[in-house]
């Protein structure tokens, strides 16, 4: 067992009133080239939730669950909005932590999933004098708590549906779209971001008693230029197709997520659920791992497992960048 005394939770940030979406936002994609229509429209989401995006309260509950079943202190930092994870690792140093391990919201390999996160990480411990060692704990995009806590949720949301349309409900799984170029170098060989999740998927599938072909992974929260191809289907493409092949209810099952944040509870809860609306479909939405006891577990479990080596730093590249809208109509 890796000699941890603390944790700390690592994520992604969010909005907590009006006037903190846009400086949140600008934070999220300085240098990325997502068009300003796309961040306006974007902003309209949060706005419409209060400009409160539920992310934090989240981490504050996983925090909260935590704390009693590690024995070890409990912190939290993010990348896009207070408590930046600078600022923690700086409470870190000053209450004499030496080596601590990171658990990120974020299950799977990728540039956004992974690698930005262990960026964050070096950069907050290199401002910070006499800061911890931080140790990224593993992916744990196929743990069994985390499968567990998945398969219940679906299992909850199948049981929403009525009665009688169970049976042959499909089950869609969702993660959040990516640029097809990051997509190919997620990973030490390329290609690791979508196969975990479908890793992922297969194991939620088979848990709750359907295999084989029975299964969708589709897409949503696409950004970035129109002209940069991202990944697809899109989730709502999909359930027009999934209708115009027959199916009359569908569970969505946000697999590439840990809590139910504003992109779960807009990009799914709204505009999906519009879509299934003018579909005449039935729709349900598995939650996502949120504090599920087997979920909460799992960390403890991560904890106790011999040190993950750090994965090296070829992997998970942010792609060559056609990325910015400037560069892609300069051609
Ligand atoms: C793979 C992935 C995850 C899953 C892994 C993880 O969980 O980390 C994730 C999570 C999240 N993404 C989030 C929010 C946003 N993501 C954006 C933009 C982008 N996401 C990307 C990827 C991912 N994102 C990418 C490639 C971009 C383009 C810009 C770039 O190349 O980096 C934008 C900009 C506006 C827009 O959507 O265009 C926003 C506001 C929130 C917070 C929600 C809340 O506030 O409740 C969370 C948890
Ligand atoms: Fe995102």
């Amino acid at each position: 067992m890796a000699n941890y005394d603390a944790l700390v939770v690592v994520s992604f940030g969010g909005p907590e009133k009006p006037d903190d979406v846009m400086p949140f936002l600008e934070n999220v994609v300085r240098g990325r080239g997502v068009p300003r229509e796309r961040l306006l429209e974007v902003e309209a989401h949060y706005q419409r939730f209060g400009g409160v995006s539920p992310i934090n309260d989240q981490c504050r509950e996983l925090v909260a669950a935590l704390k009693p079943t590690l024995g070890v202190p409990v912190y939290w930092g993010n990348r896009n909005w207070h408590p930046f994870l600078t600022d923690t690792v700086g409470r870190m140093a000053a209450d004499g932590v030496r080596k601590a391990a990171a658990f990120v919201t974020a299950a799977n390999a990728g540039f956004s999933s992974c690698r930005q996160y262990l960026d964050d990480i070096a950069g907050a411990v290199g401002q910070v004098e006499g800061a911890p060692e931080i140790v990224k704990l593993r992916h744990y995009f196929d743990h069994p708590g985390f499968i567990a806590a998945m398969a219940d949720h679906t299992e909850r949301a199948l049981a929403e549906l009525p009665a009688d349309r169970r049976a042959t409900a499909r089950l869609v799984f969702t993660a959040h779209s990516v640029p097809v170029t990051m997509a190919r170098s997620a990973g030490p060989s390329g290609g690791a971001y979508e196969a975990q999740l479908r890793a992922t998927a297969r194991l939620v599938a088979e848990a709750v008693g359907r295999s084989g072909q029975d299964w969708d992974l589709v897409w949503q929260s696409r950004s970035g230029p129109p002209q940069v191809p991202w990944l697809e289907p899109d989730v709502c493409d999909h359930l027009t197709d999934l209708h115009e092949d027959g199916v009359e209810a569908v569970v969505l099952v946000p697999i590439g997520f840990v809590s139910d944040h504003m992109e779960v509870i807009y990009d799914l809860d709204v505009e999906a659920a519009d879509r299934a609306r003018e579909l005449g479909m039935h729709l349900t939405r598995a939650a996502t791992a949120g504090t599920h006891p087997r979920f909460v577990s799992m960390v403890g479990e991560l904890m106790a497992e011999p040190e993950p080596l750090m994965c090296a730093g070829t992997c998970c590249p942010r792609p060559q960048r056609p990325q910015t809208a400037e560069r892609v109509a300069a051609g």
